[in-house]
């Protein structure tokens, strides 16, 4: 790495210790120097070195304060601990907060205070590194915070207030927060009323819905005010430049699990602070030339699709729910038949079944080479013929007919508490494809045996029922038509056994439709058209850093 020039180096006191401490445009360090003699051959004395150096990166200084040390020592005129004499004669502090790694990706706020002999030196050392953290504009200064006080276990202003706003208040950040009243007043909010020039980003406190309606209300707002139209599916959208921050407080907390390797609300917090920014893929969800939804994580029907229209009427479980609505529907192992077409991405690097994984998205070189061949070449879209056979191409389009337990369309990995490597482990954030996952009909035991390996070391793809594509565009169409008055009976919350299930008298088969999981909302229609649009959106995170770098190692990172 290119030798960066020192801007300050001075001896200060640290614990008691003396420390070379010396800040350049990149790091911040400091290296005990011990005062005692050493014997070494030959009976010389001569002062030596002790310990190791620390570095903190200055992207990752939080902010730095002058303290008043005489206050330190004393509180209402009572003396709460002697001044150790190396602290007295240096008299002048100031404590610098960086973000330290901890366990399982989680980032810490940690302090470390020097003294200095001087008032003048503190002061310089003090506005050097403010200078220093002022010249990184990628931080944020003013943020819009929507809380959703009912989403997950109903903690999000406890959360928010205790753990986050002392961190944002910590690094000078300005806020306007808003508590939601009823479901989607933040995407209502963002997308008519919201100020948000005012803003360098948006936040939401609270779950995957409450992400979703960040994604609506940023996304339909950028497109009104682009004058695209966001009901045709093949319109090129305009990407939003705000950035989404998500401090996790929901039951599933997916997104902020897969973008920052754990759903722990001062991570998030603290990736905020730093400023960082990770592009993401979003689908446009299309019924009939009508947009429906947008969807950054799982659309899945059949298995999903009915977990969450179960779970949907037993809220008051809390995230338990979908413990008991996933057990109650893999007992009831229904099938549905149907029709996906999907456009494969042929032209890409990568595939659903590679051991490499997306790994500090920005920097994730699969998204930063498919992100590029897509915005210099997005696909055409072909017609299908719909009098296919079990699987075929047409145009370069591939269709296939089937009966399928689970039909799920992974953007990422969809990585959460519940499924640490996710429904598609190598599915990338921002590549612009999405991973198409047909679970076929198949026994009960070979379906559990595909759960389960989604909680461990073992390929999910690796069976005979199961097969996955990686896609840039996909439709479904369930086997049957599904007629107005079906859709009313639906939307009404009944349970549908139609045609399949008239034709066949006799049976107690599956019914007709399922419903379709989009990022935990049901949609309205069975028949729907996909398509993903690359890096749409930017989050306030990395991506999954690589672990080891960081973890074998003490903090701050030993240099
Ligand atoms: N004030 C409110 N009252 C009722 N519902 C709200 C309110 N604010 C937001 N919502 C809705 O609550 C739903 C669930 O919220 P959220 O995503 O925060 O939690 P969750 O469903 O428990 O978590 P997850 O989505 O991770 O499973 C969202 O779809 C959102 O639209
Ligand atoms: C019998 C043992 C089975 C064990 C199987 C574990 C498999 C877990 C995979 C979890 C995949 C989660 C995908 C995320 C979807 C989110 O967009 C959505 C909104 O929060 N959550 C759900 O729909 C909630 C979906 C919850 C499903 C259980
Ligand atoms: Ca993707």
């Amino acid at each position: 790495m290119e030798k960066q020039p020192r801007l300050l180096a001075s001896q200060l006191l640290l614990k008691n210790s003396l420390f070379e401490v010396s800040l350049n445009r990149v790091l911040l360090t400091w290296k005990e120097i011990a005062t005692k003699k050493k014997r070494v051959s030959g009976g010389i004395h001569h002062p030596f070195k002790v310990g190791t150096s620390h570095g903190v990166s200055v992207s990752e200084i939080l902010a730095v304060r002058e303290l008043d040390v005489d206050s330190e020592t004393k509180d209402d005129g009572r003396w709460q601990k002697m001044p150790q004499k190396s602290t007295e004669a240096y008299p002048y502090a100031f404590t610098v907060s960086y973000v330290e790694r901890a366990w399982q990706h989680r980032w810490r706020c940690s302090d470390v205070t020097f003294h200095c002999l001087e008032g003048a030196l503190c002061q310089q050392w003090v506005q050097t590194i403010r200078e220093q953290l002022t010249a990184l504009t990628s931080r944020p200064k003013h943020l819009l915070v929507y809380i959703n006080p009912y989403g997950g276990k109903q903690q999000g202003e406890r959360i928010y207030e205790q753990k986050v706003a002392p961190l944002f208040t910590l690094a000078s950040i300005s806020t306007h927060v808003i508590v939601t009243e009823h479901a989607n007043h933040a995407r209502d909010h963002l997308r008519t009323e919201a100020e948000l020039k005012k803003y360098d980003g948006v936040v939401c406190v609270g779950g995957d819905g409450m992400f979703s309606e960040m994604v609506h209300g940023l996304v339909s707002r950028t497109q009104r005010d682009n004058g695209v139209d966001q009901n045709s599916p093949e319109e090129k959208l305009v990407p939003c430049t705000l950035r989404i921050g998500i401090i996790p407080a929901g039951s599933t907390d997916c997104i902020c699990y897969a973008t920052v390797g754990i759903n722990d609300p001062v991570t998030s917090a603290l990736h905020i602070i730093v400023g960082d920014a990770q592009p993401m893929d979003v689908c446009s969800v299309h019924h009939n030339n009508t947009f429906l939804r947008y969807s950054v994580s799982l659309l899945g029907y059949g298995f999903y699709g009915d977990v969450l229209a179960d779970s949907e009427r037993k809220r008051w479980m809390g995230p338990a729910r979908y413990d008991f609505s996933g057990f109650k529907t893999f007992l009831t192992h229904h099938y549905y038949e149907g029709t996906v077409s999907f456009l494969p991405a042929t032209d890409i690097l990568g595939t659903p079944r590679d051991k490499t994984r997306c790994r500090a998205g920005s920097r994730c070189f699969i998204c930063q080479h498919n992100g590029q061949l897509y915005s210099e070449d997005a696909p055409e879209i072909c017609e299908t013929d719909t009098d296919v056979s079990d699987s075929e191409y047409k145009g370069g389009w591939r269709v296939i007919r089937g009966k399928f337990l689970a039909i799920n369309a992974a953007s990422m990995s969809c990585a959460c508490p519940r499924s640490p490597k996710g429904l598609s482990p190598a599915a990338h954030l921002a590549d612009g494809t999405t991973d198409l996952i047909l679970v076929r009909k198949c026994s009960r035991f070979n379906f559990l045996r595909h759960l389960l390996r989604h909680t461990s070391k073992y390929d999910q793809f690796d069976m005979n029922f199961v097969e996955v594509h990686r896609v840039r565009r996909f439709r479904f169409t369930p086997r049957y038509c599904q007629s107005d008055s079906e859709l009313d009976l639906r939307e009404n919350g009944k349970r549908l056994f139609s045609q399949i299930c008239r034709d066949h008298p006799a049976c107690s088969c599956s019914p007709a439709y399922s419903s379709w999981n989009c990022d935990g909302e049901i949609l309205p229609h069975a028949a729907i058209e996909v398509g993903v649009h690359c890096q749409l959106i930017k989050l306030f995170a990395r991506g999954i850093e690589e672990q080891p770098v960081f973890e074998d190692l003490p903090n701050p990172c030993v240099v």
